[in-house]
């Protein structure tokens, strides 16, 4: 492959970037770029990607670690990446997230952890803090009740492990974590992992330095919201090593300080990994009225000055906020049916760039609005539940290979499944690469032959992707996806698969919109603020600006004002915020809802003179 010269390299999709970014792209140093939302921040992080690999000045055979904190926003951080360079090259991007990163370390390297540290091979992670809990209550019930759950879940990872007792309550963790790591198998969660795998790197130098070599660029996106395990864990693997660091973030969308986000992260990177601070002023993202409402209510609501600009290729007056008020929810259901009803059939928006907002209880909110969206002709879905299915690896390849074999006119599919493929060798020279081709086709082409089925069931999706699965290789994933190394874990994601495609295809689909569904083609998502951070859609429909939604206002004011500025910045055009007046609370009673808690946003989006509120 051809080396691109630093001087004649320019960016991917002819994009304008600002001269900051081009100088971040370039420079060799360490860098934190904070920015407003739609500035382009992962955009950056995906052409600087391109920059070091197609300039060699990520020198082959060093590799670029990106590290997300979503899945999802690891898997498209990839794709920028992909669709942006060749594929030789962008094979030697990784992009995944911290818990991900952190367990390929313990997989990998655990057998270098102290006697005290060792673990089963097939430990299983605890996703549910409640296991916790009961080692303690086993161990020390006076100790447990002494602290709350969220202090103890705390105080369970929040030092580093292999520490000597200095306290009664330090063996008790110890204690605990000892219990946890003897069980059969293992039992660990995924913030012991990470502390693991910091032990793991500061007790071996070798390990470390073999990282660095690796890893000669690393990016880290949404930086904001590191917690100060992920921080700790990241600088003992990379600090005071020469690979360079990329951060990218934005305080005004620091919503995960609940869940232990670090809130001095930016200073702390600066100083510790002498970094350099770079800002970005455009907004490419959000038509002008939305910047403008935007740059208002930094001002008002949040109290900061950093303002954004608008693209200045779009029409000025571009954009619209709504706030809609409702008697109750029936109305607020039939009208928002109609509404997305009309930008789909009459302005031929894409269901997929119509979003779904609630700031957190989703059943709640937008419960009952599913389920009359789905009786009424319009695919809509909680996201939440099959977003970190499809978000993995795994499923894209089986997913896009299914396309290659039963639907021809997906050109992209078959990209994606050769490069979950290839990533299974390390290093293939372009002759074998095209050899991968052949043989994969060839492949293709028998599934094809055999697998003429007019009607699908369970077994015989189950048989095709099967196939599909040992044409890749179960040792081959299973080595090159640590995630996969424990087979209940593989078997249980490929049942998953072929469960849910089983189950859209008894919904008389056909086996092309079965999968469509599955990937929620045709499909408006549904989702929470949290869940929504680094996407974007065209129109966004943020259900229930209301006190009841809104909770932790008086706790964390700061926090919520953010969330509703994430979900106010993800609409590309327009907003639409809703009150309605009564809304039922978990237990299925009617409430009559307010605005006196919240009373700061609904002031200060009519003083901006930016929203039209309308009563319904
Ligand atoms: N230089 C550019 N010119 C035109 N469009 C751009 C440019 N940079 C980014 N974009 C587009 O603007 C949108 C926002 O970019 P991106 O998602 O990278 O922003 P971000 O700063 O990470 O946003 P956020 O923090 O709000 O998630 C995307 O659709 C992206 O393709």
């Amino acid at each position: 492959m051809k080396k691109v010269r630093i001087e004649d390299w320019s960016p991917a999709g002819k994009l304008n970037l600002e001269e900051t970014a081009l100088k971040v792209i370039s420079s060799k140093k360490n860098f934190l770029v904070v920015a407003g939302p739609g500035a382009g921040k992962t955009e950056l992080l995906a052409q600087k990607a391109c920059f070091l690999l197609q300039s060699n000045e990520c020198k082959y055979p060093q590799r670029i670690l990106a590290i997300s904190f979503k899945r999802d926003a690891a898997y498209n951080l990839k794709e920028r990446v992909r669709l942006r360079c060749e594929e030789v090259l962008s094979n030697r991007f990784d992009s995944m997230t911290f818990d991900s990163f952190a367990k390929l370390i313990l997989d990998h390297f655990g057998n270098s952890l102290p006697q005290s540290l060792n673990i089963d091979k097939d430990y299983l992670i605890l996703l549910d803090d409640k296991s916790v809990l009961e080692y303690y209550e086993k161990l020390d019930r006076t100790f447990r009740f002494s602290k709350t759950d969220k202090e103890l879940i705390s105080f369970h990872t929040t030092s580093k492990v292999g520490l000597d007792s200095h306290s009664n309550a330090i063996s008790i963790r110890n204690a605990v974590w000892e219990s946890m790591m003897k069980d059969k198998p293992s039992k660990l969660t995924f913030k012991m992992i990470m502390r693991l795998a910091e032990a793991i790197m500061t007790g071996n130098e070798k390990i470390k330095l073999f990282l660095q070599n690796t890893y000669s660029h690393i990016f880290l996106d949404e930086f904001q919201d590191a917690t100060a395990i992920q921080y700790e864990f990241f600088k003992s693997c990379f600090l005071g090593g020469n690979s360079q660091i990329t951060a990218v973030g934005d305080d005004k969308q620091r919503i995960m300080l609940w869940a232990g986000a670090q809130e001095s992260v930016f200073e702390d990177y600066l100083l510790e990994l002498s970094a350099e601070k770079a800002h970005l002023k455009m907004n490419f993202r959000c038509a002008p009225r939305l910047v403008a409402l935007q740059n208002y209510l930094t001002e008002h609501l949040l109290g900061k000055t950093d303002f954004s600009t608008p693209d200045p290729k779009r029409h000025k007056e571009g954009g619209e906020c709504f706030l809609w008020v409702f008697k109750n929810p029936d109305q607020e259901i039939t009208t928002l049916f109609s509404t997305v009803y009309k930008l789909i059939n009459e302005d031929k928006i894409k269901p997929r760039e119509i979003c779904i907002l609630v700031k957190q209880s989703l059943n709640i909110y937008a419960g009952d609005l599913i389920d009359h969206f789905n009786e009424h002709g319009i695919n809509a879905r909680d996201e939440s539940i099959l977003q970190d299915l499809i978000a993995q690896d795994l499923s894209q390849y089986i997913i896009h290979s299914l396309y290659v074999i039963f639907d021809k006119r997906w050109k992209d599919s078959k990209t994606i499944a050769l490069t979950f493929l290839n990533n299974l060798h390390t290093d293939l020279e372009q002759s074998q690469l095209l050899k991968s081709e052949i043989s994969f086709s060839k492949f293709i082409k028998q599934c094809q032959q055999k697998y003429n089925d007019v009607y699908w069931n369970a077994e015989r999706l189950g048989a095709v992707i099967n196939e599909i699965i040992d044409f890749a290789g179960r040792d081959k994933i299973q080595y090159f996806y640590p995630m996969y190394k424990s087979v209940k874990f593989l078997d249980e994601t490929l049942a998953d698969i072929i469960r849910e495609l089983t189950n859209l295809y008894n919904e008389d689909l056909g086996l092309i919109q079965a999968l469509e569904s599955l990937i929620g083609i045709e499909t408006v998502p549904v989702m929470t603020v949290h869940k929504s951070k680094g996407l974007e859609y065209h129109t966004i429909i943020f259900v229930g600006l209301e006190d009841g939604a809104f909770w932790s206002y008086q706790k964390q004011p700061d926090e919520d004002k953010c969330a509703f500025f994430v979900a106010l910045s993800r609409a590309k055009h327009r907003v639409i915020f809703t009150f309605s007046k009564t809304r039922k609370d978990r237990n299925g009673r009617i409430r009559n809802q307010s605005f006196k808690v919240i009373e700061d946003i609904f002031n200060e989006l009519k003083n901006s003179g930016l929203v039209i509120t309308e009563e319904k």
